[in-house]
């Protein structure tokens, strides 16, 4: 499987935005990509007043031109995330189109960004974003896929889950920035991938010294021995990852930790909420 990661830079004009990532989506396929997946909040800049102003209902026309745009082009499609506006409250949402353009997956970012760190990145995403809670893995010709967004990567939890769930690879949504970035992002992302013996690949919105947020870039493809198959710069720029499922088998079955857990002594469980 061909996953392409669009590292697009992200303009204050949504509209402008959604052209641009018809146009990339397009040209992922010319490449021969099987799915396609687009940064964290790619329509637009990743402050409060921006994701308030762009904040669309699911089957709005973000929405709508996204579903489009993978029916368009025979494609799977992660939307990156877009501000959904539902019952009063925004929340960062990943839609998965298929082929047809038809939604098989809503992945609603569950752990907030709010950092402080001193001299460094401070952001309360909290203070414009409720939190999801509900875990995303979509179904595909070639196996199930896991859906994360950003700040997620810190969370061995929720891969545990997805791995539980079936995910052999996860596609991550993403904008880090330029304090946590160049200390954490790699050594995260390589984490996840090796815990879960699974790919883990990262579509991170390009850098913008100039935007409001100090993005990293940076988008990345790691495979289940917890290497780095392909990593990106800052500028906007498209990754191309070859996915073989069988790859995260024969990893885990080399070094079985994942059925050598002591589920007798700890066990990772989802609750169901509501
Ligand atoms: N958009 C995000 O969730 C950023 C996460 C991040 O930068 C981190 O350090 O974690």
């Amino acid at each position: 499987m061909k996953i392409a990661l669009c590292q697009t830079t992200v303009h204050k004009d949504w509209h402008k935005n959604l052209r641009n990532a018809e146009r990339v989506i397009a040209d992922a396929v010319k490449s021969k990509a099987d799915m396609v997946v687009l940064p964290e909040m790619f329509i637009c800049p990743y402050n409060k007043k921006a994701i308030s102003a762009a904040a669309q209902p699911e089957g709005g026309e973000a929405w709508q031109a996204m579903s489009e745009a993978a029916a368009k082009n025979h494609v799977y499609l992660v939307a990156g995330s877009i501000p959904e506006s539902a019952d009063g409250h925004i929340y960062s949402t990943a839609y998965t189109f298929d082929r047809e353009g038809r939604q098989i997956g809503k992945y609603r970012k569950m752990h907030m960004f709010d950092i402080d760190v001193e001299g460094g990145q401070y952001y309360s995403e909290s203070s414009v974003i409720t939190a999801g809670d509900e875990v995303c893995v979509v179904e595909t010709e070639f196996g199930p896929i896991g859906v994360a967004i950003c700040y997620d990567v810190r969370f061995p939890e929720l891969f545990r889950l997805l791995a539980k769930r079936g995910a052999k690879a996860v596609v991550m949504p993403a904008s880090f920035n330029r304090t946590t970035g160049p200390a954490h992002w790699e050594l995260l992302m390589r984490a996840r991938a090796l815990d879960q013996e699974m790919y883990v690949l990262g579509c991170a919105a390009a850098g913008d010294l100039a935007g409001s947020y100090n993005g990293w870039g940076h988008s990345i493809a790691v495979d289940p021995w917890g290497s780095i198959m392909e990593e990106l710069g800052e500028g906007p720029g498209m990754l191309m990852a070859a996915v073989d499922f069988a790859k995260a088998d024969e990893v885990r079955s080399q070094i079985p930790v994942l059925q050598q857990l002591r589920t007798d002594i700890y066990e990772v469980c989802e609750k169901t909420v509501g």
